[in-house]
């Protein structure tokens, strides 16, 4: 079977520096194969200077790059992507990346990936990236809904205007992005040392996906470190001594994301399965859940099971209870 591309997404509100991120990530030489993907509203944003029309639609960006807008629907102009590169009507590529709009939920983008059996096939779902605008965050997360969303599913949070904004601002516009996702990494793009090309970069040794899932994970994420959001939004971590039964696991978390998978933003997991030697990792975008990875390493010395939600509109109480019942476990608390 020929190796999935993958795609990234790009979300972040309106205005929040999506575009200027893609632009500088385009012109970094490591991702000059890669086939873009607009989600218009309005003007695309992309210098035009940069851009030669391949037909109405689709456009060469001048390092090579395969660019195009989409009006509705992703999922027909990524299969059109796809057949024309197999066709060899386009340079081929070896990633895509999609620019969401500023008012858009991720998760419909990431479920038409997911859910398309001959979208599937071809392309997989890579890194999630959020910009967040520092100044106007705070206003941003209480009066958008989408806002949260965009945090909660992020894997990487590139934060902007850093330049314009007091260091005030800028200290709860973070202490708000750990509250939504504790896991993802903050990146400032101001940041001199920002590498736009690693954003994108997804862990490939054990020793990397263990030290991102150590990062979910971590004992300030654990029990303590939830907070009722402005928008409804809350992250917790439970923790469990004794091995988990995959099954178990499996059929609750089936059951769970059937009936409110809408309101789990987010579940990650770093796992003490029975009957293995090592841990795995799981990840989940509401409906969506990716492909258990297997590690061959723990993190640390820390060998239990560790499970982190990012509920909206959900009480927290329901999920532990119906999780602990069914896994027939108790937490752990320290
Ligand atoms: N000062 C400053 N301005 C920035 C930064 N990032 C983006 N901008 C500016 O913010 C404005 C909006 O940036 P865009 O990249 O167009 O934002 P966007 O998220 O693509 O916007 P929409 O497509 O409307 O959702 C532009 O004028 C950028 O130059 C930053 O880190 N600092």
């Amino acid at each position: 079977m020929t190796e999935r591309l993958p795609l990234h997404l790009i979300s972040g509100f309106l205005g929040s520096g999506k575009t200027t991120l893609l632009q500088r990530m385009l012109g970094a030489p490591a991702l000059g194969d890669s086939a873009v993907l607009v989600n218009e509203l309005g003007e695309i944003g992309l210098d035009h200077h940069l851009l030669r029309h391949i037909d109405g639609e689709t456009v060469l960006l001048r390092n090579g790059c395969v660019c195009c807008t989409v009006r509705d629907d992703l999922g027909a102009a990524l299969k059109d992507l796809l057949s024309r590169r197999a066709r060899g009507e386009i340079p081929g590529f070896s990633r895509v990346i999609v620019e969401s709009t500023g008012l858009a939920d991720p998760v419909p983008i990431l479920s038409t990936i997911a859910a398309e059996p001959s979208l599937r096939h071809h392309v997989r779902i890579g890194r999630v990236i959020t910009t967040v605008d520092a100044v106007n965050a705070g206003l941003q997360s209480r009066q958008q809904p989408e806002f949260a969303s965009q945090i909660a599913v992020a894997d990487r949070i590139v934060l902007t205007k850093t330049d314009i904004a007091d260091a005030g601002t800028i200290a709860a516009a973070m202490a708000q992005l750990r509250l939504i996702n504790p896991g993802a990494a903050i990146d400032r793009a101001m940041a001199p040392d920002l590498d736009v090309a690693d954003l994108l970069a997804e862990p490939q040794t054990s020793a990397a996906l263990s030290a991102e899932a150590s990062a979910w994970t971590r004992p300030s994420a654990r029990f303590q470190a939830v907070a009722a959001h402005d928008a409804g939004v809350q992250s917790f971590c439970m923790v469990f001594d004794r091995p988990i039964d995959w099954v178990t696991l499996g059929i609750w978390l089936t059951m769970l994301l059937h009936a409110h998978g809408e309101r789990v933003l987010r579940v990650k997991g770093l796992l003490d399965i029975a009957g293995s030697d090592y841990p795995v990792v799981i990840n989940g975008v509401q409906h969506v859940m990716h492909k258990p990875l297997h590690l061959d390493a723990w993190p640390d010395e820390d060998h239990r099971s560790r499970l982190v939600f990012i509920l909206r509109d959900l009480p927290r109480d329901l999920v532990e209870r119906s999780c602990l019942a069914f896994l027939g476990l108790v937490p752990a608390y320290a």
